[in-house]
């Protein structure tokens, strides 16, 4: 199982002459590493530096990558760093102002007294504070800390560095300051009064990594409760690019995705609401397992049909996702050649693209790939552009047609880093918000 987890960067130093570099290569993949990024620092006559981005399952393989780099002729390593920790240091967000202070007419302009004006016309008009603050444009991401990735409930400090990734994705993907609010209790009526206490401050709620089954009442109660938009992603934004996944592949093999029969694994947070959108795309057959009895009669409560097994739901469906956050779950000989199986738990799948499609799949994904950031930033961006209080099932779905309409042919998914996928995403929910 090639489970990538330990990233370092080697500064290393090779003769600058052709098949030097080849070398460094191949003595990191003899070693099992995987290579990332490449950055060359120096490009001498005599040397190159160069920083190299490894990947490695363990400490062990990390030791014989650097030992097998180290043993080259004229090879040096100048030095390993751990570039994840070092882009943490300090954190990764800051609030910053958007107007410079340089005289005291500015002073008097954006503070006091200038700005009692716009707070009195706020009070009489309070809609303006759509366009006299920055709230239209801030979304809370709220976390209890107990569903964080697929690493369970280590709390909402622990978790921080998760919520500050989310407010990056949503500043860079679609110009929305994520303001992560870390919630000491997951009990269902002190997360709905705290949220409704708070919420005056936002434009939208983003419910991150609340587990399941307290996260369903939170996010029901708040969308029922708040005019603001509410979303939990690990529900919909979750089930938005499963599905554009799903369309995906079926526009690859030429299969009717409402005939296809598809499985979940893991009837949680993320599975339940990907078998409900499933279901609501049109999708006939959709059936589920969880080793939880609770989250079998949930999923027969919206409609689905459950298996009694991992091995008959791996025998019996054409595509397979998987979200139960427990590595290594499916193995290879479960594999039908010509499935589809989506293998979403982060920080490890259920199954590596690499070994399913070794084991005869015709499509595999994990959950890097599809990942819930090709949906957040775009739905938020297109719910706080119409200016709606709800986030509805037709916007989830325009999401996930936009997506699945914006990827090549022959990929499941498009690549996050390409802005232009969310901006189709926020122009697609905008539009479905006001049909
Ligand atoms: N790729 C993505 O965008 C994405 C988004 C959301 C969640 N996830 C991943 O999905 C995983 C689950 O997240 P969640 O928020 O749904 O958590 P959750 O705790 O709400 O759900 C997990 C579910 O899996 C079930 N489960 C655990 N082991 C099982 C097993 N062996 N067989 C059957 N069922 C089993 C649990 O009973 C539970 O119902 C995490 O690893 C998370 O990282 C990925
Ligand atoms: O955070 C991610 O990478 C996706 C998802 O929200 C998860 O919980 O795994
Ligand atoms: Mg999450």
């Amino acid at each position: 199982m090639a489970l990538q987890d330990i990233i370092r960067t080697l500064i290393v130093e090779t003769p600058s002459k052709p098949g030097n570099f080849a070398k460094v290569a191949t003595a990191i993949g003899a070693a099992g590493g995987g290579i990332g990024d490449i950055t060359t620092i120096k490009n001498g006559t005599l040397s190159t530096i160069r920083d190299i981005s490894v990947n490695c399952e363990s400490f062990e393989q990390l030791e014989q990558v650097i030992e097998n780099v180290r043993a080259l002729e004229n090879v040096k390593i100048h030095a390993i760093t751990d570039d994840v920790l070092k882009a943490h240091e300090g954190g990764k967000i800051q609030m910053k102002s958007r107007i410079d202070v340089r005289s005291l007419g500015d002073l008097q302009r954006i503070y006091t007294p200038g700005v009692a004006s716009v707070c009195l016309d706020i009070q009489a008009n309070p809609q303006k504070a759509r366009y006299f603050t920055s709230i239209g444009n801030t979304v809370a991401i709220v976390t209890d800390g107990t569903a964080i990735l697929g690493l369970g409930n280590i709390g909402p400090v622990a978790g921080m560095p998760v919520m500050e990734g989310k407010s990056v994705l949503f500043d860079q993907f679609a110009g929305i300051s994520g303001v992560p609010i870390l919630l000491d209790t997951s009990d269902p009526d002190a997360v709905v009064e705290t949220v409704k206490h708070i919420h005056q401050g936002f434009g939208g709620i983003l419910l991150e990594d609340i587990g399941s089954p307290h996260c369903f009442e939170i996010e029901e109660r708040l969308k029922k409760e708040l005019n603001i938009p509410v979303m939990h992603d690990d529900q919909h934004g979750t089930a938005v690019v499963t599905l554009a996944s799903v369309l995906s592949a079926c526009r690859s093999t030429g299969v009717d995705p409402k005939k296809a029969v598809i499985g979940q694994i893991g009837l949680g947070a993320a599975g339940l609401a990907i078998c409900r959108m499933l279901m609501a795309y049109g999708v006939e057959e959709v059936y589920g397992i969880d080793r939880q009895v609770e989250a079998l009669e949930r999923l027969k409560g919206y409609g689905g049909q459950t298996l009694e097994s991992l091995e008959k739901l791996m025998a019996t469906c054409d595509i397979v996702v998987a979200t139960t956050g427990v590595a290594g779950l499916i193995k290879p000989e479960m594999v039908r050649p010509g499935q589809i199986i989506l293998a979403l738990s982060n920080p490890n799948p259920e199954i590596t693209p690499e070994d399913a499609l070794a084991a005869g799949a015709a499509f595999a994904a994990d959950g890097r790939s599809v990942n819930n950031a090709l949906g957040f930033p775009g739905i938020f961006r297109g719910a706080l552009n119409a200016g709606v209080s709800d986030i509805s099932y037709p916007m989830l779905v325009a999401a996930a047609r936009a997506i699945a309409n914006h990827t090549k042919p022959g990929d499941l998914i498009p690549n996050p880093l390409d802005p232009t996928v969310h901006q189709v995403v926020a122009r697609a929910v905008e539009q479905a918000a006001q049909e």
